[in-house]
């Protein structure tokens, strides 16, 4: 059977509101809420992203040293952790690129869609929504991941039929 070209993906700048299907953005922002702590010194931006453990899951916080992606890039395949959010917050000053796809029945090319994250903003997937691994940009970059252990299966993978391709950004 003739494998159809894989379908070019844009590429959407990451903002609070396009990612809400998806899960929550960590960054600084007005639009969030903020409170001035440590007798003026700091402002609290609070409560940015919704941690969810799952069944007997603890929460824990790891580091993600990722390798550089290099463009084009094409997306094969997705994932989603069906127990519990996971979040990215990165940590070495450089853009990456967040692939999605909703919740629920494993996803075709057509659904996926793709946001360019800057250097001072992080991504909490929430349960079992669909994204690609890591895709670190520029350099190798470390990543503070925020997810869950416990028991049971966390993570399901799927071959996309139909391949995306993220040209440039
Ligand atoms: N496998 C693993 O912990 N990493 C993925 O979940 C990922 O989203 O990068
Ligand atoms: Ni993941």
């Amino acid at each position: 059977m003739r494998t159809a070209a894989p379908l070019p993906l844009a590429v959407h700048p990451l903002t609070r509101e396009a990612f809400a299907p998806y899960g929550e953005v960590v960054e600084v922002s007005d639009a969030v809420r903020h409170f001035t702590i440590n007798a003026g010194n700091t402002e609290r931006y609070h409560d940015l992203a919704n941690i969810e453990p799952g069944p007997d899951g603890r929460v824990i916080v790891s580091i993600f040293r990722g390798q550089p992606r290099s463009l084009p890039f094409t997306v094969q395949m997705m994932e989603r952790h069906p127990l519990a959010s996971q979040a990215f917050v990165p940590m070495s000053g450089k853009p990456y690129l967040v692939v999605v796809a909703p919740a629920g029945a494993p996803p075709a090319a057509e659904d996926l869609k793709v946001f360019l994250a800057r250097a001072d903003q992080g991504v909490n997937y929430a349960t079992g929504v669909w994204h690609h691994p890591l895709l670190a940009l520029e350099g190798v970059c470390d990543f503070l991941v925020i997810d869950r252990s416990g028991p049971g299966h966390n993570c399901d993978e799927v071959q996309l039929d139909r391949h995306g391709v993220i040209e440039a950004l």
